[in-house]
């Protein structure tokens, strides 16, 4: 409670008011304010910040003084300081990134979901972003869920995360993304009973498409998107075609859990610890037409067919096993996954920040203009990346394509092409009909 108590809510704060959601009740507010005071005693300039110093001073030091002898103990020998208080406080604004990396600023939508209360501690904890990398959490939930994103935001403050320099919450996707470097968007409407699957892509397209638009609008320019929430391939499609500009290249869906999943098969079948597989691509959608290529996938550094040697069990088994992992755990659990999924987001994030080990891939969906392998353009589709750990990626050539291979991409693709006519019908050259088939479900469908 000392960042509360420290703070001395800036109502006058501009970043403060423009996060803040209009709402007229108060505890919000309070809520708020703590949060934004925290990211002001790091962020306001120096005069500001001064001024605050000294009331939050006085108001540590008197704290000091009602508490135990242990607390008064530690701050005895420091007259000007209190504990957290003494790192933060005296940074100037010139002088922050000398000693700590800048804060990188990441959102979440959907942050009161199962998924976010997984990933956010992750990220707060240093790892995913690295131990010397602050972060601001900005959350971005809804009327709904506003009062659980308060309990999300005191759960983060309660566990003192020294990287953890801001949390915002909001429901205004314009005010929760402005100048964020990361959007993991992961809240999506689930389907409900009795609900077409076209009805599931239409709500959430536009949910993607008003996200997509905020980003557009006030977004870092080089932000980078992963899009988890379900169907994720054709809402990051339907993001990126509202942020034009913004670089489509940036723009993922995840099927880094499905790649996670299929190691974990393989290392089974195989008998060896999952470290020791490698080279294992996702093609198409995150859906139970995703192909898990064995054809490329290694084991100890050869090829997983030759170490295996059951192409029946690669072809049937272990396919539909990947492609149907989602639903067999929703019928244990009664959910869907959610740790493995946040897991998985964050090996996606570290694949993207840190350089791809020489000869190693990892799957990802992305947009597939100018893709070197024939899949159609204009949709988003997992295939094999490589990154030099600069926050972008290439697409890996040196993949052979058998005719099996080729035939399950194809069908994926259709997949896909088909979702797009759904929610785009204005981008389909043709007069097909929005026709989602059977196959078109998704990993946790039945
Ligand atoms: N790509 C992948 O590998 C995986 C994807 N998923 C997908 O991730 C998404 C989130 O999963 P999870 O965190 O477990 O889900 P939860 O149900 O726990 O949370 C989903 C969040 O979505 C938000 N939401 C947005 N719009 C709606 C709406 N119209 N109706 C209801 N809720 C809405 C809600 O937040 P709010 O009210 O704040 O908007 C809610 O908190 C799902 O779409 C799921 O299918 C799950 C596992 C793997
Ligand atoms: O279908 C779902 O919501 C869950 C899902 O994507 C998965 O487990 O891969």
């Amino acid at each position: 409670m000392a960042f509360m108590a420290a703070g001395a809510a800036p109502s006058s704060s501009s970043a403060a008011s423009a996060l803040m959601p209009t709402r007229p009740e108060t505890s919000p507010l309070q809520f708020f304010h703590a949060y934004a005071a925290r990211r002001s005693l790091f962020r306001l300039p120096s005069r500001t910040r001064r001024s605050q110093l000294v009331c939050s001073l006085d108001a540590t030091k008197q704290a000091v003084q009602e508490q135990s002898p242990t607390v008064k103990g530690a701050a005895a020998g420091r007259t000007d300081c209190f504990g957290v208080f003494c790192t933060t406080y005296d940074l100037r604004e010139e002088e922050e990134t000398k000693s700590w990396k800048k804060v990188v600023n990441v959102a979440l939508s959907g942050a009161a979901g199962m998924i976010s209360n997984h990933l956010l501690f992750k990220l707060a904890s240093g790892e995913v972003f690295g131990p010397d990398q602050p972060i601001a959490l900005r959350l971005l939930g809804s009327e709904r869920s506003f009062q659980a994103l308060e309990g999300v935001a005191m759960e983060l403050e309660d566990s003192l995360y020294p990287l953890l320099r801001e949390v915002s919450i909001g429901i205004d996707p314009y005010e929760v993304f402005e100048d964020v470097e990361w959007a993991l968007l992961i809240g999506a409407k689930p389907r409900g009973p009795g609900m077409e699957r076209a009805d599931l892509l239409n709500i959430n397209g536009q949910i993607f498409a008003q996200q997509g638009k905020a980003l557009n609008a006030v977004a870092s320019r080089n932000v980078k998107v992963l899009v988890v929430g379900n169907p994720c391939n054709t809402n990051a499609l339907i993001c990126l075609k509202n942020a034009p500009d913004l670089p489509p290249k940036n723009f993922h869906a995840l099927t880094r859990l499905d790649e996670n999943r299929a190691k974990c098969q393989l290392a089974l079948k195989a008998g060896v610890f999952y470290d020791m597989i490698s080279n294992m691509t996702i093609w198409g959608n995150h859906s139970t037409t995703q192909v898990p290529d064995f054809l490329n996938a290694r084991i100890d550094g050869k090829p997983a067919r030759q170490v295996i040697r059951d192409d029946k069990w690669l072809m049937e088994e272990f396919t539909k096993t990947v492609q149907k992992r989602g639903g067999v755990l929703i019928q244990k659990w009664g959910r869907s996954s959610a740790a493995s999924t946040a897991v998985s987001i964050g090996d996606a994030i570290r694949s993207l920040i840190t350089p791809t080990p020489e000869g190693d891939w990892f799957s990802s969906a992305v947009y597939t203009n100018g893709n070197p392998y024939g899949i159609a353009e204009d949709i988003v589709f997992s295939m094999p990346c490589r990154s030099k750990g600069d926050g972008d990626y290439e697409l890996v050539t040196d993949v052979v394509i058998d005719g099996f291979l080729w035939d399950r991409i194809k069908k994926s693709e259709a997949e896909l092409l088909a979702e797009k006519r759904c929610v785009m019908p204005e981008c389909m050259q043709d007069d097909e009909l929005c026709e989602i088939t059977e196959d078109t479900m998704l990993p946790g469908e039945k």
